[in-house]
């Protein structure tokens, strides 16, 4: 499962469980990206704090683990060169590639898009707000249903940057982490979609102290 992970939190974690509860897989690498292409424009937390937050919130399942390929390339990520480095480490294991609706609807938009379909098979999670769909491709894509997460890193980051808590939305050893490094507590180089998320966080606020004084 590839990701940001710009902070890994639960709904990441249930994606990669269900999955592979469903396809019996022996193991779920989390892939932290190196440098997002899709994600430019907005500042990303430092590929290392990303890569432990992954490794703190995945160490209590014995079934995952957390691969550095993606940073170490070093560069812009495309998940081609993941799955190739994936090929050459793993032969001829069946390989699978976890994304949510969001993710998979960008697909065609990823680079080499047609050689991604012959080097793994591709499972697409639901997630609240998107819609899934398999592009008429169902050799190559299944579409999975999970129970309902509406959690985005993009809210946490605005959850910090307001003060807000992310207690049971993330690992409790995420929420330490986050606060021993003081991630997220900075607004400069936010994205539009973190400023937006901010302000709909502090309008809602609001709205919930104004009634709270009536
Ligand atoms: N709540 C969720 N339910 C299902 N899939 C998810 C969920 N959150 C993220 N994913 C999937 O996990 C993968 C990695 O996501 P990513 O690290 O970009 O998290 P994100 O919450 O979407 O981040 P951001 O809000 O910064 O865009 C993507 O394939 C994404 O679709
Ligand atoms: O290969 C590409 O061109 C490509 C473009 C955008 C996203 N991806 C991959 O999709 C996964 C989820 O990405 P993101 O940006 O939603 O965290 C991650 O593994 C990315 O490397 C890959």
């Amino acid at each position: 499962m590839g990701g940001t992970f710009d902070p890994i939190h639960h709904g990441h974690l249930v994606a990669a469980s269900e999955v592979a509860a469903e396809y019996s897989l022996d193991e779920v690498i989390f892939v932290p990206t190196g440098e997002p292409w899709q994600k430019a424009g907005r500042r990303v937390t430092s590929a290392e704090h990303r890569y432990l937050l992954t490794v703190i919130a995945t160490a209590s399942n014995p079934r995952f683990t957390v691969s550095r390929v993606d940073i170490d390339r070093g560069g812009t990520t495309y998940t081609i060169d993941t799955l190739r480095d994936f090929r050459a480490m793993y032969g001829d294991a069946e390989l699978f590639f976890i994304t949510g609706a969001d993710a998979m609807a960008q697909i065609m938009s990823w680079k080499n898009v047609e050689e991604l379909w012959e080097l793994a098979h591709f499972v697409s999670v639901t997630r609240p707000g998107y819609q899934s769909e398999d592009f008429g491709r169902s050799e190559n894509i299944s579409l999975m249903e999970i129970p309902a997460m509406a959690i985005s890193s993009t809210d946490l980051r605005a959850r910090g940057q307001a003060g807000d808590p992310v207690w049971y939305l993330v690992p409790d050893g995420v929420v330490q982490y986050i606060h021993k490094h003081r991630l997220y507590q900075d607004d400069s180089g936010t994205r539009p979609a973190d400023a937006s998320a901010l302000s709909s966080r502090r309008h809602t606020m609001k709205q919930y102290h104004r009634k709270g004084s009536s």
